[in-house]
């Protein structure tokens, strides 16, 4: 693979461009959220009220000096950046620093009563409780009886299109649900991805989950039928080890998902039967490592992690900011090979991703022209557009 040139690392620094608007917006956004959900005491109020100065007017401090896991973060660049503006630093540096403040503010590493209380829950459960969960669970009845190609294509395909199910995303993308109407996927590598996961039957599929609810209930499905089919002996699934992004899932949000499954009539039971079991003799496995929630991308990752992945027959991608991390969240001409730019990666490994940012790799440059002849750059970000991309 011929060396490919770099790309600028993408800021927040640009009004009008989306990441601007993400820390300018959608941060404040999810401040009055939060707020609004919990009867928080005066102490958390303040709190939420300097984070909302300091991330829209203000500079980057430091985490207090008893933080848990202050060297942590001091090794991921705390310090480089503490006294820059919000906008100034990596877009990805500074998004994931705003949600380990958020934690910070409403108490959820801090001794007391607000200790593990996730302040995205109640957006979360409200979404696995919608009516829409159930429709979508009871359409698992008919999907028994086609035929198993059939299964493999509409288990892939809802566990891609799930990423839609993002609540940061739904935040600032007003309408991206009615856009939606024509869907479309702009690189599609299934048929790699099927012949790397039924090659031997005896391997380890890990996926790197992203979003709670509606998201991670497609993606327990389809690792329930990789393994009844006998496609992978035993799948890892790579969640947060704190909440994030509002909707990523945590362990907790698996626990909920699974219960939601079991609760439910018909074949959606029989799956959550099937993976409450998969966990219990260890087909399936829950991992919640640091670097999960790291502000930085996978070429970064440390040694552990690296070795779980280079043992995967294959690692699933999901979603948009684990595609920022695993390319580079950086302005790549969209033609780049993907190969390229993921060939850091320690194994074969699948993007499953809605696109709801600018970063973009792999495509022909015949797609890219289409898209931008019919909509301006607007492809990049509205979430209607997805795609599935190999490297073997
Ligand atoms: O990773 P996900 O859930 O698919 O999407 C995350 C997201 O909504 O948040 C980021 C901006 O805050 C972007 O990467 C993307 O728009």
């Amino acid at each position: 693979m011929p060396d490919i040139p770099s790309a600028p690392v993408i800021l927040g620094d640009e009004p009008g461009s989306f990441p601007h608007s993400v820390l300018a917006e959608r941060h404040p956004a999810i401040i009055r959220q939060v707020r609004d959900a919990f009867p928080y005491g005066p102490d958390q109020h303040r709190a939420l009220d300097a984070l909302l100065a300091s991330c829209t007017e203000g500079e980057i401090e430091p985490l207090p000096a008893d933080a848990h896991d202050r060297d942590r973060w001091v090794a991921w660049g705390m310090d480089e950046h503490t006294g820059r503006s919000w906008f100034d630093v990596p877009w990805l540096w500074s998004e994931s620093y705003f949600y380990r403040r958020l934690l910070q503010a409403v108490g959820y590493f801090t001794p007391g009563p607000w200790q593990g209380i996730d302040p995205f829950r109640p957006f979360k459960r409200a979404e696995l409780d919608a009516p829409g969960t159930d429709e979508e669970l009871a359409a698992l009845d008919d999907l028994a009886g086609r035929p198993a190609d059939e299964q493999d294509e509409a288990l892939l395909h809802g566990s891609l299109w799930g990423n839609r199910a993002d609540l940061g995303f739904r935040l600032s993308a007003e309408g991206a649900t009615a856009a939606a109407a024509a869907p479309g996927l702009v690189a599609d590598d299934s048929d790699a991805l099927r012949s790397l996961l039924g090659a031997s039957g005896t391997g380890t599929l890990c996926l790197v989950a992203d979003n709670a609810g509606r998201e991670l209930v497609p993606d327990l499905l389809l690792v329930a039928h990789l393994l009844a089919r006998g496609r992978i002996a035993r799948a890892v699934l790579h969640v947060k080890p704190h909440p994030y992004y509002v909707s990523d899932a945590t362990t907790a949000d698996v626990v909920d998902a699974l219960r939601r499954l079991t609760g439910a009539r018909g074949a959606a039971a029989a799956y959550g039967h099937r993976l409450w079991a998969a966990m219990a003799d260890g087909r399936l496995a829950v991992r919640a490592h640091p670097f999960s929630c790291a502000p930085l991308p996978y070429q970064a990752m440390p040694r552990d992690l690296r070795e779980e992945f280079a043992a995967a027959t294959v690692t699933v991608v999901k979603g948009d900011l684990n595609y920022r991390r695993l390319v580079g969240d950086r302005r790549w001409p969209p033609t780049t090979p993907f190969a390229a730019v993921t060939a850091h990666f320690p194994g074969p490994v699948a993007a499953l991703r809605t696109l709801k940012s600018d970063v973009i790799t792999g495509l022909d440059a015949g797609t890219e022209a289409r898209l931008s002849a019919a909509e301006g750059q607007r492809w990049r970000t509205s979430g209607t557009h997805a795609l599935i991309q190999v490297r073997g």
